[in-house]
């Protein structure tokens, strides 16, 4: 039996102006028209942080520094397992291009979990609006 796969995956919550970036995956990638924040694998000797920033500069031309780290999440689909290491982010130079993806929209953070996600990052989402409301209280 061939193992099953285990990706390691960072991923970027982008915020400006009190709105976060969600990216559509276009209908020919895997998990078809699901959203996603922009990201991708973890390569040999990258840190989850150095893939975050590469990532979404090759995908939308974006440079992003890091605000901080949230929680990994792992997650099984019936094909395989994903790691994803979620990082909030701000820009610091450049306009989100569409490149892979079919769609971007920036939205305020109550109303992410309204869209049609990866599975895996549901408890993303959640972890970023517990957060954010503990910023807003402390
Ligand atoms: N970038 C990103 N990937 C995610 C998220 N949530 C999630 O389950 N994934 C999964 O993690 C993997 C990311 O790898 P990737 O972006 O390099 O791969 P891909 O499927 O787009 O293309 P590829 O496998 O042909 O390179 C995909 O299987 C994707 O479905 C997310 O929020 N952002």
């Amino acid at each position: 039996m061939s193992e099953r796969r285990h990706l390691q995956v960072s991923c970027a919550l982008i915020e400006r102006d009190g709105a976060v970036l969600a990216c559509r995956r276009s209908a020919t990638m895997k998990m078809p028209l699901k959203w996603e924040f922009p990201g991708g694998k973890i390569e040999a000797g990258e840190s989850a942080a150095e893939c975050l920033v590469r990532e979404v500069l090759e995908e939308m031309a974006v440079r992003v520094s890091i605000i901080e780290p949230l929680t990994p999440v792992t997650h099984d689909y019936a094909t395989f397992t994903v790691t994803l290491y979620p990082f909030v982010c701000s820009i610091e130079e450049g306009e989100p291009v569409l490149h892979e993806h079919a769609e971007l929209l920036w939205l305020p953070p109550d109303e992410l979990p309204h869209l049609d996600w990866c599975e895996a990052d549901f408890p993303i989402i959640a972890d970023y609006r517990e957060r954010l409301s503990a910023r807003q209280k402390g």
